[in-house]
């Protein structure tokens, strides 16, 4: 037997903040190292932080130099490393860090592989991720030079420290005397032609995934079948560490530290997690991963003419054998989330790390007593109850970070989660003459339940001051369409409303801290979701402008099965009345004969608008190539000329209101068809409406059928299964992970 014992772990990194960074890698070694792991895995980039690789925040950096050979940066870079490799940190324990290394002209995004206080090889990344959220091409090479490892001159003042000038860099591995390991960084795994593979057929027995991947709903099946499928035809020891938490961007990295032997799951780390630091180990038996090799012919042929790819020697051992003292591990059941757990906890920790790292004191939330404000105030709920759980689970860090934030003296912290939400919690209805008194309740109730300080504000008063000022300046006053009002008098009486309550709201959020004698400032949570974004059914600069918004990237699907989920499990019993009323803006006025109900005013129901969000975004679909598929996904209910209005329509109101993508709040990615502009759906925001030569193409098209309609063969087209974790994702490389 060769039992190996090896530790990877969640970290909670924070792009460019060193100090921060290198206590939870310190943090982390102690851990493996007290476990008596031989190898200590740690995230991608974890030196710097992920994020840092993100579009905007990258140019700041680069400005600063990050990423600039003569500047600073790079030396705290290295400094960091020399830290590590100085004291006892690497002592018997293989490491490998992740951190940008720059290599004459270009710059890599690197695993520097240490032990025993040298650095052992540097790994660059081969395969850059650059779809979707990630721009890694922007600010990163790609190491394509596959043959032999090339020498690496260590900086002058590393060198010298360590008595070590040079390095082996690029692809290869690790030859131990008794086993082989290399690098696998994050992408690659997910590439056409991952390393994986050639590497198994030299003899690497252990790979290590160094990564920095987010959350997205519905997504980890897909990134634990990229570990299993990895090593369950070809034997391995597959390890797998990733980032936890808001490293200072839109995406939530979502962990899942992962340890995989022969395609089984042997040990899992959390997905949703307040820790900054998280460690799991495992013990394995590498003549189990041999065994497997051996047994399979075809693996025994391919390994007897592979490429042979460049290796390091290092005479050390890393296993140990037959003993009583070490166990094995053995197959784990795997844990997933279910979509609505995924809502509550991902949010709500995103939430937390934004709020302690942020400096605020707490969250201000305009409360309508809708299903969207509602599930914001839920999320906000939920990481309050987090909190006060990881306190009592003894986590000094969340204990101190909430006692400032909370404002706690005389050695007191939160325990009860509604006190502690009293505290930095505060929600406001501002009803109008057409919110309902069923709503005011609603939002009330669901306040007192979660524990918030709420407010209730009657906002007739301005409204009709801004009026009467409009009407003083033009003479003219506009009227309601129940009034007699044309459709412009109409939208513009909704969002005068609308627009007041964003300023209301900022007030509030900046002055309410004063007016209780509280420190510091609460940051201004907006609440629209994925689909009105996508339709513009929200007004440019209401509450949906606010600072940050938990659910902006979520489906109205997604979170109407959410209230139902927290109704029950998170304990606010109202949201299940809330779920349950037709959603509404209550900015007309209501009579016998008339309310004003969403999915009416936008001429389309909120599930088709995940259908057209799915096809637009996933699928790259635009007006015709959606219109030919959903004539076969809802051939058995609409004519072609039916579908053609529908698509046409969507269309229409698309790209009238892509330009509001432009200043939509920053919101937490969870979906991937989110139309978010800035980051993730980098489409053109000004269109011609009108689509002229496209929309004659699907007339044309539906002349042609002569009032045919599909043959349906029974079985949807690939589109078809919207709800569902395979569909859901298919087609989305930023999601296959
Ligand atoms: N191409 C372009 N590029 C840049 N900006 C452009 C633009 N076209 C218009 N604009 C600007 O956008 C403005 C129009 O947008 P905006 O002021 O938002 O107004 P608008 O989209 O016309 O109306 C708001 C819509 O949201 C609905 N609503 C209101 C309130 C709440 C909710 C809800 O339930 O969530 C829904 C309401 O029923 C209505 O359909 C124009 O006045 C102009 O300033
Ligand atoms: N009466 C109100 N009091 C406080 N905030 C409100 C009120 N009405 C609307 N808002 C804010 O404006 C946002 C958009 O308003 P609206 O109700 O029209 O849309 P919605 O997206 O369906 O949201 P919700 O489901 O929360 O009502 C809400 O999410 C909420 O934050
Ligand atoms: N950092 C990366 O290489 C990201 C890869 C991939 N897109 C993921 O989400 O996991």
């Amino acid at each position: 037997m060769r039992l190996l014992k090896v530790a990877t772990c969640n970290l909670n990194q924070w792009a460019m903040d060193f100090e921060c960074n290198m206590s939870n890698i310190k943090a982390s070694i102690v851990q493996a190292k007290a476990a008596g792991a031989a190898i200590r895995l740690g995230p991608e980039l974890e030196v710097t932080g992920y994020g840092c690789m993100r579009v905007r925040l990258v140019r700041v950096q680069f400005e600063f130099g990050l990423f600039n050979s003569s500047s600073w940066v790079r030396i705290l870079r290295w400094d960091c490393l020399k830290e590590l490799l100085l004291g006892d940190w690497t002592n018997d324990i293989l490491c490998s860090i992740g951190m940008p290394v720059i290599k004459g002209a270009e710059r890599y995004n690197c695993q520097v592989l240490c032990m025993n206080k040298r650095i052992i090889m540097i790994r660059p990344k081969m395969c850059l991720a650059n779809d979707g959220n990630y721009r890694e091409l922007r600010w990163f090479t790609a190491w394509k030079q596959r043959g032999e490892l090339e020498e690496f001159h260590l900086p002058i003042e590393i060198s010298e420290a360590l008595s070590q000038e040079s390095v082996p860099f690029g692809y290869g591995y690790i030859q131990f005397i008794d086993t082989a390991v290399a690098a696998e960084v994050c992408e690659e795994l997910f590439s056409p032609v991952p390393p994986h593979a050639e590497l198994a057929l030299n003899g690497v027995e252990v790979f290590m995934n160094a990564s920095g991947s987010h959350h997205q709903l519905r997504k980890l099946d897909i990134r634990l079948n990229a570990f299993m499928g990895a090593t369950h035809a070809r034997g391995g020891v597959y390890m797998y560490s990733n980032q936890q938490g808001c490293d200072g961007g839109r995406l939530y990295y979502d962990g899942c530290a992962c340890i995989v032997v022969n395609g089984d799951v042997v040990a899992q780390g959390s997905q949703f997690s307040l820790k900054d630091v998280e460690v799991i180990t495992s013990q394995v038996d590498l003549d189990a991963v041999a065994s497997l090799r051996g047994s399979i012919s075809s693996f025994q042929e391919q390994a007897s003419c592979k490429v042979k790819v460049s290796s390091v020697y290092v005479p050390c051992r890393l296993t140990q054998s037959f003993n009583l003292k070490m166990t094995l591990s053995s197959p784990k059941k795997i844990m997933y989330h279910s979509p609505q757990e995924e809502i509550a906890f991902g949010p709500a920790c995103w939430l937390w790390d934004y709020l302690r790292r942020s400096g605020a004191s707490g969250f201000l939330l305009p409360l309508s007593g809708g299903a969207d404000s509602s599930s914001v105030a839920a999320i906000v709920g939920c990481m309050c109850q987090l909190v006060v759980k990881e306190i009592a689970n003894g986590d000094e860090q969340v204990k101190t970070d909430a006692k400032r934030i909370g404002n706690y003296t005389n050695g007191e912290f939160p325990s009860d989660s509604k006190e502690f939400a009293k505290r930095i919690f505060y929600t406001v209805f501002m009803g109008s003459e057409n919110s309902s008194e069923a709503t005011k309740m609603r939002a009330k109730q669901l306040a007192d339940e979660i524990g918030a300080w709420h407010l209730d504000v009657c906002i007739d008063g301005v409204v009709s001051a801004v009026l009467t000022l409009f009407q003083t300046v033009t003479g003219m006053r506009p009227r309601y369409k129940v009034d007699g009002g044309s459709n412009v008098e109409n939208l513009g009486l909704q969002n005068i409303q609308a627009r007041m309550r964003m300023v209301l709201a900022f007030m509030l959020a900046s002055l309410l801290p004063w007016v209780h004698s509280k420190p510091g400032f609460y940051l201004v949570l907006g609440s629209s979701n994925v689909d009105e974004g996508l339709r513009g059914y929200l007004t440019k600069y209401d509450c949906s402008s606010a600072d940050i918004n938990p659910i902006g990237s979520i489906s109205k699907q997604d979170l109407r099965l959410f209230l139902r989920w927290a109704a029950t499990n998170l304990g606010y019993q109202s949201l299940a009345e809330i779920e349950a009323a037709p959603p509404t803006a209550e900015l007309e006025p209501i009579r016998s004969d008339y309310s004003q109900l969403d999915e009416v005013d936008m001429g389309m129901t909120y599930e088709e608008l995940s259908v057209y969000g799915r096809m637009r975004k996933i699928f790259r679909c635009g007006p015709v190539s959606m219109f030919k598929n959903l004539c076969y996904k809802w051939g058995t209910k609409l004519s072609p000329a039916e579908v053609a209005e529908k698509v046409k329509y969507f269309f229409k109101y698309y790209s009238i209101n892509r330009h509001k993508m432009t200043v939509l709040t920053p919101s937490y990615h969870a979906e991937s068809y989110s139309p978010e502009d800035n980051r993730f759906d980098l489409r053109q925001f000004l269109y011609n409406s009108k689509w002229p030569y496209q929309f004659k193409k699907i007339d044309e098209i539906v002349d042609g059928l002569n009032g045919d309609s599909v043959a349906f063969p029974g079985e949807e087209a690939s589109y078809g299964k919207e709800v569902g974790v395979v569909a859901a994702n298919s087609g989305d490389p930023s999601a296959g992970l």
